[in-house]
């Protein structure tokens, strides 16, 4: 078969490229000799003698002979080829000499082959051995299985998630293409197919940025994409009830430029518009499809990453719908990681990566979410610990109190809960027949080879040798380049094993990203420092669809699949790797740990141990036992990795949130005040003057913008400290109107107002004032006012004016001008009061936040 010749012939080559190394007089190092008799040229040998028919080994040998020619290299190989093939001969003769005794006999049977096959390469070499001398809930903890409410008693469901950077798309994504496509975008793509599918769940959006910059696919300039499940039930029958799972691309931002992740962030709040608008009418649309008099709201607004984190917070604010949040890489740990590496400043980092952005949206995330969605226990401990608004021991206790009905005084915690992602299975799963695989060594004949294996394997000489395979963005973080050193310095492991390298797509290196581009300049760099050509494939192009077909490859060549990130906030592609069938070696840093001790597919090394990776390596390749363990055990366990579980256990803490009622929708009477068809509004923001000053700077600003040609579609809104009858009582002798402004932010931003006539005309009528009510709810929620209260006043009571030998108090509450949602204070002398800015009275109010 042909597919066999070239394995056969590749065997064959490395044996003899093992044999030339070592007669070059590379020695192994000193731990790899130690470890016993392992020679890679053995190694080869075995793999020629146990996987392949006598008769495949004849033809090469009559093959070999034809070609005989007087090259030293091709008599080396005639020899050798008839040597291999008697072997093989003597082995099968062997062996059935052996059928009968081994059923008596298994265990000595086993060991007597194995010493056969060792002492007939020994054999083979004699006559050149002159010229060659959790505790299971420590991931799952959190499980929610059994007691919380099952997932099919939901129905209609609408879930939106957001992730904002990256370039999304539900084809062939191009994951790797830069540093913002990676996992995240794989991990949000996936989720939102697997929800659409689950039980309950009606329809699925996932909001990202509108991408029409040139050098981009337009499919990233689409506003909608149906995303098609794995199991390619989507059309609108096969469907059914559901609606499905859709990418909506918003635009926001520089209309025709791609953004890096840490460019978005002037940007958000335009987003929040659009997804805003999005939500309300697609909420609507929802109600009316099913049949339901009214909107359809989101169960939840998830935000991935801090940016959309602060995005889901706004969104989840105005709607006063329920937000969740998954973190997928937190930025205080970044901030670590690169510190330790020492290469760059605290400030260098922060230009770089707009950090402190990216912590502050984090711990408004954590703010703001109901829930955390964390991928391991490590991400919560280690992680989310750090952070000002999370603390596991005070969270425990915050849920305790909130079980017994005790007050938390406005202390708030979200419910971190471990839900690790998921692989795709769909077509992929049958491959995963060991037996069949073990049966026949070559299930498919070299023409039906996925392409992409070809484009591997042209950079080989030996293409069959075990694959180490990598699999990343290029990014400093990856750490690739300590891989390749660990390679190229190891003799060995060069022998015994090939390297490839999957870093992304790329045309030009040049037109690369300057941090993408600088990993693959120091990767060649090192490449051609080692000469490690015909050893290593850095192939320039695959695609999506493709990198299952590598992982395979890997296993095919009995290789293994290596990730040493200096640190791993989850990392899908171990998980990829183990659906595959490949063995792993992994980063001790971070989430690999758990997902080991689920799989227990490999080993964990220290990123930072070049050797350690090296020796990993070479251990894992070199023992054979090792590695059908590692690989039987990940296919064996990668169940636990799967989207349908994830979405159950997911959705069944959806359904935990408390009910808010959402802030649009029914209340048709706000939409009917002016401030609704405004185009513009212009907020009047006053405080800390005299009432005279207040006045004169209102009648300015107001007479100013007058100048200004202003249409009706700009309104005024005026933002004070006061109550409503004191901005009545402000406006009035002044000779303004209350309906000059379309809304009034009073209490220090603790209500708000819409001023409007109650009669026919202005001359028979009374000025009312409506509450907003939606914005009382927002301020509702989680309202921990009675808690800063009595701080507050504790707090009052020691701030005391000296003089001599007696103490004065100098604040008191001031309950005239309080309101349930305002808190004011009055300094009777407000020089000795330093944290507080003062108001024309001496009076202070302060609203907590929400
Ligand atoms: O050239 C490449 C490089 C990567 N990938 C794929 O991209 C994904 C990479 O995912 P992962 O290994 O998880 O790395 P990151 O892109 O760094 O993902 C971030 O987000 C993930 C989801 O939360 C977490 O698992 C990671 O730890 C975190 O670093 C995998 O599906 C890879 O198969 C490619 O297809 N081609
Ligand atoms: O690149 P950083 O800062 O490490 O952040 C990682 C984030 O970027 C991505 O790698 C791109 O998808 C995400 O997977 C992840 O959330």
């Amino acid at each position: 078969m042909a597919g066999n010749d070239n394995w056969i012939n590749s065997y064959l080559d490395a044996i003899l490229d093992a044999g030339k190394a070592a007669i070059g007089g590379d020695r192994p190092s000193l731990l790899l000799r130690e470890r016993g008799h392992f020679s890679p040229a053995r190694y080869f040998v075995e793999e020629v003698i146990t996987g392949y028919d006598e008769t495949d080994l004849y033809k090469t040998w009559l093959r070999a002979n034809a070609m005989r020619s007087p090259q030293e290299r091709n008599t080396r190989l005639e020899n050798m080829t008839w040597r291999i093939w008697n072997l093989a001969r003597k082995k099968k003769e062997f062996e059935k000499e052996e059928a009968c005794r081994m059923l008596k006999r298994q265990p000595e049977t086993e060991k007597a082959r194995a010493d056969a096959t060792a002492d007939m390469s020994e054999d083979l070499f004699e006559g050149e051995k002159g010229e060659d001398a959790g505790d299971p809930s420590v991931a799952y903890g959190d499980s929610t299985t059994g007691s919380s409410p099952k997932t099919s008693s939901i129905d209609k469901l609408y879930i939106v998630l957001i992730s904002l950077h990256g370039l999304v798309r539900g084809e062939n994504m191009e994951l790797g293409r830069d540093s913002d496509t990676g996992g995240q975008v794989k991990y949000v793509v996936e989720l939102a197919k697997a929800l659409s599918s689950s039980p309950g769940v009606y329809r699925v959006d996932l909001l990202t940025r509108q991408i029409l910059a040139p050098n981009f696919d337009r499919s990233y300039g689409e506003p909608a994409e149906l995303l098609v499940s794995t199991s390619g039930k989507n059309s609108k029958q096969e469907r059914g009830e559901n609606s499905g799972a859709y990418i909506i691309r918003i635009p926001f931002g520089p209309k025709d430029k791609y953004l890096a992740k840490e460019q978005l962030w002037p940007f958000i709040q335009e987003f929040v518009d659009g997804a805003l608008s999005h939500i309300v009418k697609m909420s609507k649309a929802i109600g009316e499809e099913i049949g339901f008099r009214h909107p359809v709201w989101p169960a939840v607004i998830h935000g991935h990453y801090a940016s959309a984190g602060i995005a889901a917070a706004l969104l989840s604010g105005s709607l006063n719908l329920p937000m969740a949040f998954t973190g997928h890489f937190l930025g205080k740990d970044k901030l670590e990681g690169l510190l330790k590496q020492g290469r760059q400043t605290r400030e260098q980092i922060n230009m770089t990566y707009k950090i402190m952005c990216r912590i502050e949206a984090e711990e408004l995330s954590l703010d703001a979410s109901e829930i955390v969605i964390a991928s391991t226990r490590q991400e919560i401990e280690e992680q989310w610990n750090l952070y000002d608004g999370f603390e596991v021991i005070l969270a425990r206790k915050l849920r305790a109190r909130v079980k017994r009905g005790a007050n938390c005084y406005g202390r708030f915690m979200p419910r971190m809960v471990i839900i690790p992602p998921g692989v795709e299975f769909g077509h992929i799963i049958h491959d995963f027949d060991m037996d069949s695989e073990e049966e026949n060594p070559n299930p498919c004949p070299a023409s039906e080879d996925p392409p992409i294996w070809s484009q591997i394997m042209r950079f080989f000489t030996n293409p069959r040798k075990p694959m180490i395979l990598a699999v990343a963005r290029p990014y400093p973080e990856k750490n690739i380049t300590t891989l390749v050193k660990a390679f190229g310095e190891c003799r060995p492991l060069r022998e015994l094993a090939n390297l490839t390298l999957i870093m992304g797509n790329r045309e030009a290196i040049s037109k690369m990203h300057n941090m993408s581009a600088a990993v693959l300049t120091s990767v060649l760099t090192l490449i051609d420092e080692y000469d490690l050509y015909g050893q290593v494939a850095y192939p320039k192009h695959h695609k999506h669809s493709e990198v299952p077909d590598i992982y395979r490859l890997a296993a095919r060549t009995k290789g293994a699949f290596v990730n040493v990130a200096y640190f791993e906030q989850f990392g899908v592609t171990l998980i990829e790797a183990a659906m595959n069938g490949l063995p792993i070696i992994a980063t001790k840093n971070g989430a690999p740990v758990e997902i080991n001790q689920v799989l227990n597919n490999g080993l964990l090394v220290d990123p930072h141990d070049q050797n350690a990776i090296a020796d990993a390596l070479y251990k894992l390749l070199s023992d054979k036992q090792l590695w059908s363990r590692c690989r039987e055990n990940g296919l064996k366990n990668i169940h636990q990795f799967s989207w349908p579980e994830h979405c159950k256990n997911y959705l069944s803490r959806i359904l935990t949130l408390g009910p808010r009622s959402p802030a649009i929708g029914d209340r048709e009477e706000q939409i009917n005040t002016p401030i609704s068809r405004r185009n513009h509004i212009i907020v009047i923001s006053v405080d800390s003057v005299s009432k005279e000053d207040l006045v004169r700077i209102i009648r300015n600003a107001i007479e100013v913008i007058h100048t200004q040609n202003m249409s009706d579609s700009t309104g005024f809104v005026l933002s004070t400290s006061l109550t409503i009858s004191e901005i009545y009582s402000l406006l009035v002798p002044a000779g303004m109107l209350p309906t000059d402004f379309d809304a009034f932010i009073c209490n220090s931003g603790s209500n708000i107002y819409y001023p409007s006539y109650s009669g026919e005309t202005p001359n028979n009528s009374k000025i009312t004032f409506a509450l907003d009510q939606n914005h009382q709810s927002h301020i509702e929620y989680r309202w921990g006012g009675e808690g800063l209260r009595k701080y507050l006043v504790k707090w009052a009571t020691s701030v005391v004016e000296r003089k001599g030998r007696t103490e004065r108090q100098i604040i008191f509450e001031d309950p005239e001008h309080s309101s349930t949602y305002c808190l004011a204070f009055r300094v009777v002398n407000p020089n000795h009061v330093l944290v507080f800015t003062l108001g024309n009275r001496g009076t202070q109010r302060c609203s907590p936040r929400r």
